[in-house]
C-alpha cells in the first residue's frame, strides 16, 4: 500500500496523484502498480527498484498509469467489477492530446543528461485538461485540477525529482515534433510557473556526482510539452516529445528542448465522450486563419497594410491635386510684365587686411542700383567681368544670395486689369539662365526640354501643347539636328558647348516665363548662333497670343556685336558695383561723346563702352542716371503720361531682402508635388537604364560576393568551428552592407549640384526630389542588392531552412541596409565635401563592426563607451539575426574525447553579449529608432543644406 500523508512542497503533490506514493521521508517519492482504477493510495508502491511489483494487464509504464490496447480499461473494469450506472463504452485513447487527464511515458534521449547521469532515464506525465468526473468511467478519483501538468523524472526506476506547472493550455500544431513524425502533427501542451521539486538523498539530488538540486529547485517560467500524435498504423511506441521552457531549461538544452522518444499516451474514455470531444474539435478548429499566423506575419500584415494605406492615400492626395491644377486655366494668360528696381545695394562681408582676429568690413558689390525692365522689352547689362552684372540679375530673380541686400524691387503690369500676378507667384513667372550649364547629362536635348516643360509650365497645358512648344524652340534655337543626341558630361562626350548653352536656354524659354532672365546667353556662341538666338529671344518680346503673354528679357553680355547690341531696346551699362549708363542702344554714342570719350568709328559702341567701364574714373563726377539720361533722353509728353500710368500699375511683389523662412524654402514650386515626384521619377528611371552600371555594379557585386560568402562558409555543421562560421556568415553580410551603402553618399552627391540648381529654378520642392531618389536608390540599389545577397548567403551557409527564419533574416538586412544607406545620404547631404562625408561614413562604419557584437563583447564594454553600442544599428542587426540563427540551435561535437550536446542559448548571450529573443525588439528598433529619424533628418537636411546661396 502507497503512502500519500507525506506533505509535499509542491502544491498539486500534497495528496500523491495517480502512479506516485510515499516511500521514505519524501513525499511521492516511489512509483506505484496497479492501474489508475485504484485509489492512488490503496496502490501497491514499487519500494526498490529491483522489485517491481505488477501493472494490471492492459496496463504498463513506469508507475502503471497508461492503458495499452484498445480494450484494456474496459477489460479492467470488467474483471474489478467497479459498481456504477456506467452508460458508456470504455476506450483506451492512445494520444498525447487530453480529452480530461491523459498518461505519457517518455525516454529522455539527452546526450549531456545521459553523459552525466548514465542509465536508464524516464519521464512521466500526467496532463489534466479537465477535472474528470470519475463516476462516469469507474477511474480512481484523486484531486486533479484543470490546466495543470505533473511530471516526474525517472533513473533506473528511482524517481529522482518531480514538477508542477499550472494554467496550462491545450492546442494543436500541423509541425511534427521529430522529422518521422507521423505527419499528423502534434499536440502542444503550454503552462505557467513551472515549480520542480529534487528529492533529497536520490543520484540528480545529492547523491550522485552532479548535484542538480539548485537547478531544479530553481526551474520556473513557462513550461511546454510538445509530442507528436501517435498514427497507431504505422508508428506503434513510437512518438517523439519535446520538453520546453523555463528559463534555466531553455538556457541549458536550448530551444528545441529536452528531447523525449519512445513515448506511450493512455487514457481510459468512454467512447461517446471521445466522439463528442472529436466533434466538438472539428467545429471548433474550422478555418481558423489566426491561429496559423504567427506574430511576425501579423505584425508584418499590419505594417505593409498601414504603409500601403499611407502610400495609396498619398498617391490619392497627389492626384487630386494634379486633377485640380491641371483644370487652373487662370495663370495662362496674363498681361506682359516687368521689373522696377530701386536703390538696389548688395554688400558682402570681407575679411579686413592686417586684422589678425578676422575683423570683417563691408564691400560694396552693388551700390544703389535703380533701373526698369519695361514690359515686353529685351534690356541687356553691359560692364568688364566682375561689375556685378550677375549679382544685380541674381538679386532681380530672387535668387538666395549669402551678402546683404537692400532696396526694393516690384513688378510692372502693363495691363491694367491684369494684377492677379502676387508675391507667392513671383518664381512661378520667371526663368533664370544661368551663367554656367547644369544639364542631366543622360538625357537627350528633347528630353532636358521636356522635363522643363513639364515642370515650368502649368499643368493646365495639355502634352500636345508643351510638344509644340517644345519642337518650336528646338527649331528656333537651330537644335533639331541634335533633339535626339545624349547631352553628355565630362566623362561621356555628347552635345557641344555652344549646344548646351543653347539648351539652357530652351530650358528656360519653354517655360513661357513671363520674365526671363539671362546670365552670358551667349557665352560660348559663333556670332551667327549668338544673333539666331538674340532674335529668336526678340519675338519673345514682341509676340504674345490668346493663351501667351509676350516676355520682357534681361540678360547679361560681355562684348555684343554692333547687330545684336541694336537689337536690345535697353542697355545699362555697369561699372564697379554702379550704373553708369541707362538707356536705347542709339542713345549710347551720344553718352559716350558726352562723357569726353567719343566712340572712335572703327570700335563697336558696346565695346567702346565696356572699355570706358574698365576705367570708372573717367565718368564725369555727376551720378549718370538723374542728370545725363534724363537730359539726353527727354520723354515726350506722351511718353511722361505712359510712364506715369505705369508707375500708377506698379505692384509692390517683393522686398529684396527675403524673410528666413522663404530663405530656407527656397523659390515655390511651379507645379504639384505629384507631377514633381512623377517626373524626377521617370527621369531617375530612365537616367539609370541608361547609365546603368551603378545598378550592374551593385546587383552582380552581390551576386559575385554572394557566392564567394558563401562559398567560404559553404554548409556550416553543427559543431563549435561550425557555430564560430555560421556567426561569421552573418557579420559578413551585414559588414558588406555596411560598406556597399557607402555608394548611397556618393550617389546623392553626384546629383547635389544639378540638383540645387533645379531647386532654385523652381522647378521642383526639395521633398519631391528625395521621394525620387529615395524610390530609386532604397528599391533597385539597396533592398534589390540585399535580397540577392542574403538569399545567395544564406542557403549556401545552411542558415534556418524554415521559410519564417529566412523572411525574418531577409527583412533585417535589407532594414540595416536602408539604415546605413540613409546615414550616408544624411552625410553627402549634409557635407558639400565628398570626401568628408565618406571619412565620417568610414568612420560610423568602423564603430559598427567595433560594437556590432562580434568583434567586442557588449557585456565587456567599459562602462563610459557602453552606451556606444547603442548607435549602432549592426548591433541591432546581428542580435536580431543570432535570435532567429542561435536560439536554441544545438551544438553536437566532440572535446577532449567527450561527447557534448549544448544549446548555443546557454552560452551565445554571455560571449557576445546579444539579448535572447531579442529579434521584434530589434526590428523595432532598426525601423524606429533608426531608419524613422534617418529619414526625418535626411529630409530636413535636404531642405537645409540642398539649396543654393549666392
Ligand atoms: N558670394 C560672393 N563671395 C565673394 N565675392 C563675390 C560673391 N558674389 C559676388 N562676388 C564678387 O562680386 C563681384 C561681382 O561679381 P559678378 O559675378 O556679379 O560679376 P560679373 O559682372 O557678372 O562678372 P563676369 O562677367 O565675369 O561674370 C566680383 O568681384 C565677385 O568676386
Amino acid at each position: 500500500m502507497s503512502k500519500s500523508s507525506q506533505s509535499s512542497p509542491l502544491s498539486l503533490y500534497k495528496a500523491c496523484p495517480q502512479g506516485l506514493g510515499t516511500n521514505g521521508s519524501h513525499a511521492c517519492d516511489a512509483a506505484t502498480c496497479g492501474s489508475p482504477f485504484q485509489l492512488p493510495s490503496d496502490r501497491q508502491l514499487i519500494t526498490h527498484p529491483s522489485k517491481p511489483c505488477k501493472c494490471e494487464q492492459g496496463f504498463g509504464g513506469a508507475n502503471c498509469n497508461i492503458c495499452q490496447g484498445s480494450t484494456s480499461c474496459q477489460d479492467v473494469r470488467n474483471r474489478s467489477s467497479i459498481s456504477g450506472p456506467f452508460t458508456d463504452q470504455l476506450v483506451c485513447h492512445q494520444q498525447p492530446e487530453a480529452v480530461t487527464t491523459t498518461y505519457i511515458d517518455c525516454n529522455v534521449n539527452q546526450k549531456t543528461i545521459s553523459a552525466v547521469f548514465p542509465g536508464d532515464i524516464k519521464l512521466t506525465v500526467s496532463k489534466v485538461v479537465l477535472s474528470d468526473n470519475f463516476t462516469e468511467t469507474g477511474l480512481a478519483s484523486w484531486p486533479s485540477q484543470a490546466g495543470t501538468l505533473l511530471s516526474q523524472l525517472w533513473l533506473d526506476g528511482e524517481e529522482q525529482f518531480y514538477c508542477q506547472a499550472s494554467e496550462c493550455r491545450q492546442s494543436n500544431s500541423s509541425q511534427a515534433v521529430s522529422t518521422k513524425g507521423s505527419g499528423l502533427g502534434a499536440s502542444d501542451y503550454s503552462c505557467r510557473n513551472l515549480e520542480c521539486y529534487c528529492i533529497p538523498g536520490t543520484d540528480m539530488c545529492g547523491q550522485g556526482v552532479f548535484d542538480l538540486s539548485p537547478v531544479i529547485n530553481h526551474l520556473n517560467g513557462s513550461f511546454s510539452l510538445k509530442c507528436d500524435f501517435f498514427d497507431p498504423a504505422t508508428a506503434a511506441g513510437d512518438s517523439a516529445c519535446s520538453m520546453n521552457g523555463g528559463e534555466l531549461l531553455k538556457t541549458t538544452f536550448g530551444d528545441s528542448g529536452i528531447p523525449l522518444q519512445n513515448c506511450t499516451f493512455g487514457s481510459c474514455l468512454g467512447q461517446n465522450e471521445l466522439e463528442i470531444f472529436y466533434a466538438n474539435q472539428s467545429v471548433e478548429s474550422g478555418p481558423n486563419l489566426n491561429s496559423h499566423l504567427s506574430r511576425a506575419i501579423v505584425g508584418g500584415l499590419v505594417a505593409i497594410g498601414l504603409l500601403i494605406a499611407s502610400i495609396f492615400t498619398a498617391i490619392l492626395l497627389g492626384i487630386i491635386f494634379h486633377r485640380r491644377a491641371t483644370r487652373t486655366e487662370e495663370s495662362l494668360a496674363r498681361g506682359a510684365l516687368g521689373l522696377r528696381w530701386d536703390d538696389l545695394s548688395y554688400r558682402l562681408p570681407e575679411k579686413m587686411p592686417g586684422h589678425r582676429r578676422g575683423k570683417l568690413a563691408k564691400r560694396n558689390i552693388l551700390e544703389s542700383v535703380s533701373g526698369k525692365l519695361e514690359p515686353g522689352s529685351m534690356v541687356a547689362i553691359l560692364g568688364p567681368s566682375g561689375a556685378g552684372k550677375s549679382t544685380l540679375l541674381d538679386i532681380l530673380a530672387g535668387r538666395n544670395k549669402s551678402g546683404r541686400i537692400s532696396g526694393y524691387i516690384s513688378l510692372l503690369h502693363r495691363d491694367a486689369q491684369d494684377h492677379q500676378v502676387t508675391v507667392d507667384d513671383v518664381s512661378k513667372i520667371m526663368a533664370y539662365v544661368d551663367q554656367d550649364d547644369h544639364l542631366p547629362p543622360y538625357s537627350t536635348v528633347r528630353e532636358a526640354l521636356h522635363f522643363a516643360a513639364k515642370l515650368g509650365l502649368p499643368e493646365a497645358v495639355g502634352s500636345r501643347d508643351r510638344q509644340e512648344e517644345i519642337n518650336q524652340v528646338l527649331e528656333r534655337l537651330d537644335l533639331l539636328p541634335v533633339a535626339e543626341k545624349m547631352i553628355g558630361d565630362d566623362q561621356t562626350r555628347g552635345i557641344s558647348g555652344g549646344e548646351k548653352r543653347r539648351v539652357s536656354i530652351g530650358m528656360a524659354l519653354v517655360q513661357r516665363p513671363s520674365i526671363l532672365l539671362a546670365d552670358e546667353p551667349l557665352s560660348g556662341l559663333d556670332s551667327r548662333t549668338a544673333l539666331r538666338v538674340v532674335s529668336s529671344l526678340r519675338d519673345r518680346t514682341r509676340y504674345g497670343s490668346s493663351r501667351w503673354s509676350p516676355a520682357s528679357i534681361i540678360l547679361t553680355v560681355h562684348q555684343p556685336s554692333s547687330e545684336i547690341f541694336l537689337a536690345f531696346d535697353k542697355v545699362i551699362l555697369l561699372a564697379e558695383g554702379q550704373k553708369m549708363f541707362e538707356g536705347k542702344p542709339t542713345d549710347a554714342f551720344l553718352w559716350c561723346a558726352s562723357q569726353g570719350h567719343p566712340c572712335p568709328e572703327n570700335r563697336s559702341v558696346a565695346e567702346h563702352m565696356v572699355n570706358m567701364a574698365f576705367q570708372p574714373g573717367l565718368f564725369k563726377p555727376s551720378s549718370v542716371r538723374e542728370d545725363l539720361v534724363e537730359s539726353i533722353v527727354v520723354p515726350s509728353p506722351r511718353q511722361q503720361e505712359e510712364m506715369e500710368e505705369e508707375k500708377a500699375l506698379e505692384t509692390e511683389v517683393m522686398m529684396a531682402r527675403k524673410s528666413c523662412a522663404d530663405k530656407v524654402r527656397g523659390p515655390k514650386s511651379k507645379t504639384s508635388t505629384w507631377n514633381q515626384v512623377v517626373t524626377l521619377t521617370e527621369r531617375i528611371f530612365k537616367t539609370n537604364a541608361r547609365d546603368y552600371s551603378s545598378l550592374l555594379f551593385h546587383i552582380l557585386g552581390s551576386v559575385i560576393v554572394g557566392f564567394f560568402i558563401g562559398g567560404c562558409f559553404f554548409r556550416v555543421k553543427t559543431t563549435i568551428s561550425g557555430f564560430q562560421n555560421r556567426v561569421g556568415s552573418m557579420f559578413f553580410i551585414f559588414t558588406l552592407s555596411s560598406f556597399s551603402a557607402l555608394s548611397a553618399a556618393t550617389g546623392l552627391h553626384k546629383e547635389r549640384r544639378r540638383m540645387i540648381r533645379e531647386r532654385a529654378d523652381g522647378f521642383y520642392h526639395p521633398m519631391a526630389w528625395l521621394i525620387s531618389h529615395l524610390m530609386f536608390d532604397l528599391l533597385l540599389l539597396r533592398a534589390v542588392p540585399a535580397i540577392t545577397l542574403t538569399s545567395i548567403v544564406y542557403w549556401m551557409v545552411g542558415l534556418r531552412s524554415s521559410a519564417r527564419a529566412f523572411f525574418e533574416f531577409l527583412i533585417i538586412a535589407v532594414i540595416f541596409n536602408i539604415d546605413m544607406a540613409a546615414y550616408n545620404m544624411i552625410l553627402a547631404a549634409l557635407f558639400e565635401d565628398l570626401s568628408l562625408a565618406i571619412l565620417l561614413s568610414v568612420l560610423g562604419i568602423l564603430l559598427n563592426l567595433g560594437f556590432g557584437g562580434f568583434l567586442l563583447n557588449l557585456s565587456n564594454i567599459p562602462g563610459a563607451i557602453h552606451w556606444v553600442q547603442y548607435l549602432c544599428p549592426m548591433k541591432f542587426a546581428l542580435e536580431a539575426a543570432a535570435s532567429i540563427q542561435l536560439h536554441g540551435l544545438m551544438i553536437q561535437d566532440k572535446v577532449s574525447g567527450l561527447n557534448i550536446s549544448i544549446s548555443v542559448s546557454a552560452f551565445a548571450p554571455s560571449l557576445f553579449g546579444f539579448k535572447e529573443n531579442a529579434y521584434y525588439n530589434d526590428l523595432i528598433v532598426l525601423s524606429l529608432a533608426f531608419l524613422l529619424p534617418f529619414i526625418l533628418v535626411l529630409t530636413f537636411t535636404v531642405i537645409w543644406r540642398l539649396k543654393e546661396v549666392r
